[in-house]
């Protein structure tokens, strides 16, 4: 079953979060130390939850092992990676800036993979092949973890609801240039759903009054024609939802709700 952790305050939710990646990431490296953590983060509000929890939490940011991390994008708008659009740019403002800051942490990786810039602006082939590189890039094996974000539409990735966007869906490549995206910029490229098929974790974060109604929609109505909603009844055994008591105010069925 899909689980729920709810909190009401943003630092505690962060810092849950935080555990959890943690705990994935010593997972993926085993007990040897030998492994690496494969992990795919969002854009939007979660490089915030990132930062606090990684970086400005000094006990939890103490466990992160940086340099066994490889970081990749579960979508990545089609601009230049210091654009302030741009995903890469908010992870690195974020987190990777800061980080320079912190004893040796830098020296000691993470290692980040970003969209071929050199092919940003350049047409519509450019961006099918900006897509088919970073498709190349992706571990093999799939993602310890997929850090993902919950838009007030339903959408994930840069999988977005309804008819216009139903080929991003049933996209068995990996990685997709979406090319009528309605949240700005309209060019992007997003994992697809054999991605999050093959990763090992899935945890969604979602905060305040903005998403009150989408969670009623995909916890009580399980409405499947949103990709979240998808998500969640393809993979229940390996989906986590970190949620605060705002956003999660409009949804009847709390029976998923469980302490962490
Ligand atoms: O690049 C993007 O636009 C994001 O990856 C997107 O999928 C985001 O995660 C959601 O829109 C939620 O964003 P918020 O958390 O800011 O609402």
């Amino acid at each position: 079953m899909v689980k729920v952790y709810k909190y009401s305050e943003k630092q505690e939710l962060a810092r849950k979060v935080g555990e959890f990646i943690v705990e994935c990431q010593d997972r993926a490296i085993g007990e040897d130390g030998n492994g690496t953590f494969a992990v795919a983060i969002s854009g939007g509000s979660l490089v915030n939850v990132l930062r606090a929890s990684l970086v400005d939490d000094d006990e939890l940011s103490a466990k992160v092992k940086w340099s066994k991390w490889q970081v990749y994008f579960c979508d990545e708008r089609l601009v230049p990676l210091d654009d302030p659009q741009s995903n890469y740019g908010a992870f690195k403002t974020a987190v990777l800036d800061p980080l320079s800051h912190h004893g040796d942490h830098l020296n000691l990786g993470p290692t980040v993979y970003t969209i071929n810039e050199a092919l940003v602006h350049q047409g519509s082939h450019q961006n099918e092949k900006i897509a088919e590189e970073y498709a190349s890039l992706l571990p093999p094996t799939g993602f310890d973890l997929l850090l993902l974000g919950c838009g007030p539409d339903g959408h994930t990735c840069s999988l977005f609801p309804g008819e216009t966007h139903k080929y991003l869906l049933s996209e068995t490549r990996t990685v997709a240039w979406c090319h009528d995206s309605p949240k700005p910029p309209s060019d992007r490229i997003t994992f697809t759903l054999p991605v999050i098929a093959q990763a090992r974790n899935i945890a969604f974060v979602a905060e305040g009054s903005s998403k009150q109604q989408i969670m009623h929609e995909i916890f009580d109505q399980k409405n499947v024609s949103l990709p979240t909603a998808l998500i969640n009844a393809s993979h229940p055994e390996k989906v986590h939802w970190f949620v605060d008591n705002e956003a999660f105010s409009k949804v009847h069925d709390q029976s998923t709700v469980t302490n962490r």
